[in-house]
């Protein structure tokens, strides 16, 4: 392997600790609570490693684990009560959702304040418009990873592979707000390798194992591998891999390894996210308490409102 290999997990931990530092000057430790339908092991094990991440970080979280035959209605009642719960700063919905749940109703219905995993259609608006509040944390922490191990980003050549609500889609205006010249493959692009040669850097967000492949991937270039494939090897066991074929280290300049690539970013950037909703939700508060306070003895009264909702 002659690649710079761009490990995730030393990444991960600066960013956790900006977040825990920011979190500790808040009033009261940020609370996160996820949302997981079904008994998915894969969406199961995810979530756990979430939540124990926010736990050693100084965050609150909650897990609802809700089973397989909820119905749409039921979730979006346990939405609508978390939307008005001053006490939760953050609301994630663990994807994929069974289906007789609309993945689109779901998103909708999460107030965008509260939405750390940045898939509401108003940020998803703004993420495009170039006013990012609260960004998809897979494509964000990419960003972070790539600023962390120097990688130019200004000017390059990006080619996504992939054009996923999750990570495609947000990824290509993260880095088109970063002035990366950027093009998104897909499944039906035609002769994908000629396209991926062009990448300075290359994003692999397919869900294909060995999708991209040596000679697909210019000398030198910087490869991020966003793949999660469960695959058995020869003796039946499962394990991790990406969408990039191995062989391509002695061709790439830099690269991410699945495990211990994005997936750690992913974690320490939705609880970046979660710390940003809180210090967000704390702002608008201390800002509607200045502007709202009556002149002279109303003032009094207000500040006592806010240290309570704030607490
Ligand atoms: N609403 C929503 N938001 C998500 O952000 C979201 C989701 N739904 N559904 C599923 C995907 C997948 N995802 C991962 C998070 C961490 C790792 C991760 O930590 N991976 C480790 C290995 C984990 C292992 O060994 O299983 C690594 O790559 O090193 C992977 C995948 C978040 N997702």
């Amino acid at each position: 392997m002659s690649a710079r290999v761009l490990a995730g997990p030393p990444v991960a931990a600066a960013l956790l600790a900006d977040a825990a530092a920011r979190a500790s000057r808040l009033p009261t430790p940020p609370n996160l609570v996820i949302v997981r339908v079904g008994d998915d092991p894969a969406s199961a094990s995810y979530v756990r490693g979430k939540s124990r991440k926010a736990g050693e970080v100084g965050l609150r979280s909650t897990v609802h684990a809700l089973p397989e035959t909820t119905s749409q209605a039921q979730l979006l009642a346990l939405i609508d009560t978390l939307n008005r719960d001053d006490d939760v700063n953050g609301i994630l919905v663990q994807l994929p959702l069974p289906p007789q749940i609309a993945e689109a109703a779901v998103l909708h219905a999460i107030d965008p304040r509260k939405d750390v995993d940045g898939f509401h259609p108003l940020n998803v608006g703004e993420l495009w418009a170039g006013r990012p509040a609260l960004t998809p944390c897979t494509p964000a922490g990419i960003m972070y990873l790539l600023e962390h191990y120097g990688i130019p980003v200004a000017g390059a050549r990006a080619v996504i592979v992939g054009r996923s609500h999750l990570v495609g889609r947000p990824l290509a205006a993260l880095l088109l707000n970063a002035d990366a010249t950027v093009t998104v493959a897909h499944s039906r692009t035609r002769d994908l390798g000629a396209v991926t040669r062009e990448a300075d850097i290359l994003i692999a967000a397919a869900g294909r194992p060995d999708l991209i492949t040596p000679e697909m991937v210019k000398p030198g270039a910087t490869v991020i591998d966003v793949g999660i494939n469960r695959v058995l090897n020869a003796e039946g066991k499962g394990h991790l891999v990406g969408d990039v074929h191995p062989d391509v280290a002695a061709v790439a300049g830099a690269l991410t390894l699945v495990p211990g690539g994005v997936g750690p970013m992913t974690v320490a950037q939705l609880l970046a996210n979660t710390v940003r909703a809180a210090e967000l939700q704390h702002a608008a508060y201390s800002d509607s308490a200045q502007t709202d306070a009556a002149p002279t003895d109303a003032v009094q009264t207000d500040l006592g409102v806010a240290g309570e909702l704030v607490r």
